[in-house]
């Protein structure tokens, strides 16, 4: 039982990109050939999207790109398409590699418009998330897409305690490889702890990452973005590690979103910005642009690219149950 399936990617933010219909015909034809070993999770959609994302985001032995340079994704985007006259809407569900949902992805959300124009030729995009309906528009091979107002408030990232982390340390990481840092915890539809430093090159994320991912602080668990001024000045560099890939991704747009408005917070914007011009922020995989202005939502504007298509095992039951017995 195989799906069909297209890559896209957002400034190396990678996804398997799946429509609900094709999915939902291969659940459907799975439990009625009796393929099914009988049990709810081989056939229950959500536990199967999660085992079907484990197995394919594998960056070791998941989805080959044409030449197998490279495996696997940051997660895969089930997508159901409504189009209207001159406008399409979507419903995008993220389903990342721990199989877990993600409320928003800005990245993704650019790749889903890209996807949404190239089946019904319509420009501009709803996209439903969890996170609310962002709008977003294609413009030649980049997309802008709206990103909500990010949020400081603790009851907004989520905090466990009473008061926004701005710039400040926790004492938890004492004693772990992030010790010192300083946060700033910002949500911009999902949650981000901010730390700038000197050279996002010399983090060595992978230690320094994990303790702040999985602070106590945030009850809901947090991406970690790392950021410094790139040395013009007149940017930010950025690297992040994602809550729910568990790891660095070449891209990440609501962690981009979050430095710049991290970044107007602090008073750290290039010439002392408001805010409403665009500002580069440039993870490894590509340059990304952002406005956080006072008196609207925040823009996240990038390239998104369809890489190449074709089809994945659904339920090879041989393969699936074993990522679904992980669960
Ligand atoms: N890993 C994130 C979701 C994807 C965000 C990122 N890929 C983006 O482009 O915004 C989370 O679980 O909160």
């Amino acid at each position: 039982m195989s799906v069909p399936f297209e890559k896209y990617d957002g400034a190396g933010n990678d996804f398997v990109v799946v429509d609900d219909e094709d999915w939902d015909s291969a659940v459907s034809e799975h439990a009625s050939d009796g393929d099914a070993d009988g049990s709810a999770e081989d056939t229950s959609p959500t536990a199967s999207r999660a085992a079907f994302a484990r197995i394919h985001c594998d960056r070791e032995v998941g989805v080959a790109d044409d030449g197998a340079a490279r495996h696997g994704a940051d997660g895969v985007l089930f997508l159901s398409l409504a189009e209207g006259s001159d406008t399409a809407e979507v419903t995008m569900t993220l389903v990342q590699p721990d199989g877990s949902i993600a409320e928003m992805c800005g990245n993704g959300a650019r790749c889903v418009a890209a996807w949404a124009a190239d089946r019904s030729g319509a420009t501009t995009i709803d996209i439903d998330t969890p996170a609310g309906t962002r709008r977003a528009v294609v413009e030649g091979d980049e997309v802008a897409v709206e990103m909500g107002e990010p949020s400081f408030a603790p009851a907004d990232v989520p905090l466990a305690g009473e008061e926004p982390l701005i710039d400040a340390t926790l004492d938890e990481l004492d004693g772990t490889p992030a010790a010192g840092l300083s946060v700033t915890a910002v949500n911009t539809g999902v949650p981000h702890a901010v730390v700038f430093v000197d050279d996002v090159d010399e983090i060595d994320i992978d230690a320094v990452a994990p303790p702040i991912r999985h602070a106590e602080a945030f009850p809901a668990g947090t991406n970690v973005t790392f950021a410094s001024r790139t040395v013009d000045g007149a940017g930010f560099r950025q690297r992040t590690f994602e809550r729910g890939v568990e790891g660095e991704t070449r891209a990440c747009g609501t962690g981009a979103v979050a430095v710049a408005a991290a970044a107007k917070r602090l008073a750290r914007l290039p010439d002392g910005g408001r805010g409403d011009e665009w500002l580069t922020v440039s993870p490894p995989g590509g340059d990304l642009g952002v406005t956080v202005p006072p008196d609207g939502p925040a823009r996240l504007r990038g390239p998104a690219e369809k890489r190449f298509a074709g089809e994945l095992p659904a339920f090879d039951d041989d393969r699936i149950d074993g990522a679904g017995d992980e669960q």
